[in-house]
């Protein structure tokens, strides 16, 4: 803007400069010129006069008549000559004063002349010649020659001045008009410079916009894959939730990891109970690199510092050594260990493989995930635990009282339903306080838990055996009819009076145990009134001299007892 203006001012300052320089050059060339008319003038003049004597001398001298033509016409030139000389020099009065004296002096000058050819056609023409002769002379020339000198001189120091001073004119106009080039120049060179800066500006601003808008681009798309990846995490976390246990969860986990994590194989590995082995519980793809399915734990460098490995800014990717070394047709496979981490245990480790480098949003997706799977599996691992304590006995490992109850209504319910038979034996070992009393409370416990690994040896797998509560155990054999039952009780009675049990490196005495037997019949029964025959049976069993098997009778469900114990 700034420099528009100048640009504008600049081109109207010329134009008013050179329109005022060309103005006055021409004023100052016009008087120039005029001087030099003035001169021309003044040289005519006397030319006319020296034409006009010339003649007159040669007529006096030739008597030709040609020479008086010459003479003649020469006057009346004179006469104009001097007049227009007066005019020419109106604009200068001391010099018009000169040319008015000039001109009187050539009228004398031409008056004298006529007398002189009077004389000639009077007869003196001696005289005549001497007047000429007299006019031609010094005296008679001297004012003529002065006046026209001095006119000449001022005429001369008229166009000196007037030469100088259109020459300094001229001279204004061409230094005045080279600086307003040359502030044009610098003015169009900014203007160039200003353009060619707003142009780079521009462009940088044109790019910068460009880029942000890919960058906001790539960040949209991060972001709608970052939401995308997010609901599935969502929706995986929500699977693997409504699961009841490790085992289902590692089922729907290949599906699920291959969806969330495309291009990729990998397994899960959970470590055992013991905590010494790391074994492979599910996986996706086709590994590209060997690994050992079972392995130390020590052997994953992820399970050994507690976070994934490698790190994705890693130079050296230190490989783990259940990886197997061995050749590949893969050079390019890469993998990731994420431990999976709950509560501060680790249970085991998320391994991934890919062919080509992990970009930086999967490396993260997959910690995520490492991480989610890792609290879900110790959710579950945590609920198992409870479960598992809430319907075990702590000591001997065997189902407690309060799962007793409940399973013995669901399989009374479920032989009835199918019209079979169903057995419950109540067993107690006989003088247990007196093995306490002589062996320890200790030993006691031993010989709990050696019977209790006993009767899990001798049920089936549908069988349920429980802690009834100290020393009392039950046996609910679904679909057991009583001759199998009663075998049943009499193999588990026998191994138990052969059982040894060993203490601190001492074999302990020979027990014995007693067994209550109660069948219930293919209509009816309670469990409150099974358990009850049962117990009956084994409280017979015990009088009858212990070490022996009784067998309750049908038990009536309108007699049944309001205290079961
Ligand atoms: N070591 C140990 N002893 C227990 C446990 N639960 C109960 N007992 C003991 O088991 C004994 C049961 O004794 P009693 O009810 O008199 O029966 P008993 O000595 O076996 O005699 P009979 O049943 O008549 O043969 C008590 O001394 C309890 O302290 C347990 O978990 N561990």
């Amino acid at each position: 803007m700034i420099i528009a203006s100048a640009a504008i001012a600049l081109v109207l300052g010329l134009a008013a400069t050179v329109a005022i320089n060309a103005h006055s050059y021409r004023e100052y060339n016009d008087w120039t010129r005029h001087s030099y008319l003035v001169e021309q003038q003044l040289l005519k003049t006397s030319l006319a006069l020296r034409s006009a004597e010339s003649a007159l001398r040669g007529y006096l001298l030739t008597k030709d008549a040609g020479q008086l033509d010459v003479f003649f016409a020469q006057l009346p030139r004179i006469d104009k000559l001097s007049a227009g000389l007066v005019r020419m020099t109106a604009d200068n009065p001391p010099q018009q004063a000169r040319a008015k004296e000039l001109r009187d002096t050539l009228q004398s000058r031409v008056k004298r002349m006529r007398n002189m050819l009077t004389q000639v056609h009077r007869g003196d023409r001696d005289g005549a010649l001497q007047l000429l002769h007299d006019q031609i002379s010094e005296q008679v020339e001297r004012p003529i020659a002065s006046q026209t000198r001095v006119m000449h001189a001022v005429e001369q120091q008229l166009l000196r001045e007037r030469e100088a001073r259109r020459n300094q004119s001229a001279m204004l106009a061409t230094w005045f008009t080279l600086a307003c080039l040359l502030f044009g120049l610098t003015l169009v060179i900014s203007a160039v410079i200003l353009v060619i800066r707003e142009q780079r500006i521009r462009l940088r601003a044109d790019d910068e916009l460009a880029t942000a808008y890919t960058q906001l681009a790539q960040s949209l798309e991060e972001s709608r894959g970052m939401a995308d990846r997010m609901q599935r995490l969502h929706m995986l976390n929500e699977s693997l939730q409504s699961c009841r246990s490790i085992d289902e969860a590692l089922r729907i986990l290949p599906p699920s990891l291959e969806d969330m994590l495309p291009d990729t194989s990998g397994m899960v590995v959970l470590i055992n109970a013991s905590r010494n082995l790391a074994e492979k519980a599910a996986e996706w793809g086709v590994l590209w690199l060997d690994s050992e399915t079972v392995f130390a734990p020590d052997d994953c460098l992820a399970l050994r510092r507690g976070q994934p490995h490698p790190a994705p800014d890693a130079r050296v990717k230190a490989r783990c050594a259940h990886l197997e070394t061995g050749q590949t047709n893969h050079t390019d496979a890469t993998w990731l260990c994420i431990p999976l981490l709950a509560q501060g245990e680790t249970l085991g480790v998320l391994h991934i493989q890919r062919l080509g480098s992990m970009r930086p949003e999967e490396y993260d997706l997959a910690v995520t995930l490492g991480e989610q799977l890792g609290l879900m599996l110790g959710n579950l691992k945590l609920q198992e635990t409870l479960r598992i304590q809430s319907i075990r006995d702590p000591l001997t490992g065997l189902f407690n009282r309060r799962y007793l109850e409940v399973s013995l209504s669901r399989e009374l319910l479920r032989s009835r339903r199918h019209e079979r038979s169903l057995a419950l034996m109540m067993l107690d070992m006989d003088h247990f306080k007196r093995f306490n009393d002589t062996h320890g409370h200790d030993a006691g416990d031993e010989l709990l838990l050696q019977f209790s690994a006993l009767l899990r040896d001798a049920i089936r797998a549908e069988d349920i055996a429980c802690r009834y509560g100290g020393e009392e155990f039950v046996l609910i054999l679904p679909e057991t009819d009583r001759e199998s039952a009663l075998k049943r009780a009499e193999e588990i009675r026998l191994a138990v009076a052969a059982m040894k049990v060993k203490h601190q490196g001492k074999l302990l005495g020979n027990l014995t145990v007693s067994i209550g037997l109660a069948m219930q019949p293919p209509t009816g029964g309670e469990p409150e009134a099974l358990l009850h025959a049962a117990d009956q049976a084994l409280y017979q069993a015990k009088r009858a001299g212990r070490n022996r098997i009784e067998i309750a009778t049908v038990p009536d469900p309108g007699s049944m007892p309001k205290d079961t114990d």
